[in-house]
């Protein structure tokens, strides 16, 4: 009988709504991959309410966790490492002192980092220190990167000017350190209004997807949460990169069909769990050549 997977998912937990581990957790489990969540906040509601109640973790906790394990024996069991949303630089250091503890037991555990920047257009509320750790210290360390444009403009410093710009800032993070790029969601001059579109990069191939741009009166938060989840849980029960990329935009867009439906501002999982295991829909990742 093939092995679980077991992956770390270190990021934000909501207790009302889905972001972060509230959003990834579920969905990686329904997919098949046993979580280990461990979470940096515990808010009330994800932060784009405007308001939110609960506290961030103390960053010594992480290692105290992550030796908790050790000390049971399951360390080695640990075949990934995903974060995202933190609560502060001191657990972004501490999380990346994990991966090392990780990779030490299990060193064919993979690191994915879904760098998650605060953005004063988008709502989305991180401390500022976040996004200069994500730049400088995790980009160096983390084996997948998962931006959005938004996350990809402030590594290259600069926004895109077109698709290609967008294949070059991507390969430009890729420069720095992870194997593989996915860039979660595009934006650049000339992009196809009805569109939503992704990028994969890694350093023998690109591919490019096109999925169909939904209406919201006001746009699902934590889509970028399972995006990243999905993507790498599809890694670990063995898909290609491009397979995982592909069964990820199925399924995220089979929730989003689900949450389009029933009017609903945060994402129907519940719902939408057997579209989720099983998508009806599929979108095929376009290589592009140079
Ligand atoms: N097919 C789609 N149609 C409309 N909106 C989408 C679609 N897919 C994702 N979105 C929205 O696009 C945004 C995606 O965010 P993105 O920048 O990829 O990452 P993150 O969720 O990490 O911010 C979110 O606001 C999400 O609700
Ligand atoms: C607590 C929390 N976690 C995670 C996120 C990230 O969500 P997304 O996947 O939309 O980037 C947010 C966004 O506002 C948030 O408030
Ligand atoms: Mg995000």
């Amino acid at each position: 009988m093939k092995r679980t997977p077991h992956l770390l998912a270190i990021q934000s937990h909501v207790i009302f709504g889905h972001a972060g581990n509230s959003a990834a957790v579920f969905p990686m489990q329904r997919v098949g991959v046993n979580v280990w969540p461990l979470n940096t906040v515990q808010f009330s509601n994800h932060t784009q309410y405007g308001q939110w109640a609960g506290e961030v973790l103390a960053p010594a906790q992480i290692p105290l966790l992550v030796e908790g394990i050790a000390a049971i024996g399951e360390l080695g069991n640990c075949d990934a490492v995903l974060s995202g949303y933190l609560g502060s630089a001191a657990q972004g250091q501490a999380i990346l002192a994990g991966v090392a503890r990780i990779k030490r037991c299990n060193p064919k555990a993979l690191y994915l980092c879904d760098p998650v920047m605060g953005h004063a257009e988008k709502g989305c509320i991180v401390a500022p220190e976040v996004s200069e750790f994500l730049l400088e210290e995790a980009a160096v360390v983390a084996d997948i990167m998962c931006p959005n444009q938004l996350e990809l403009d402030s590594f290259c410093g600069r926004k895109a000017q077109s698709l290609l710009d967008c294949l070059a800032m991507a390969r430009a993070l890729l420069a720095r350190g992870p194997k593989v790029v996915l860039v979660k969601h595009l934006a650049y001059p000339g992009k196809p209004e009805d569109s939503f579109e992704m990028l994969l990069v890694t350093a023998e191939g690109r591919w490019h997807l096109r999925r169909p741009l939904l209406a919201f009166p006001r746009q699902p938060v934590g889509v970028g949460d399972l995006t990243s989840g999905l993507f790498l849980a599809r890694i670990l029960l063995g898909d290609s990169l491009v397979a995982a990329f592909e069964f990820t935009a199925a399924a995220v867009h089979e929730v989003l069909l689900e949450t389009q439906a029933c009017a609903s501002y945060e994402l129907q999982l519940v719902r939408a769990q057997d579209r989720i295991a099983h998508p009806r829909v599929r979108f095929e990742a376009t290589p592009i050549s140079l």
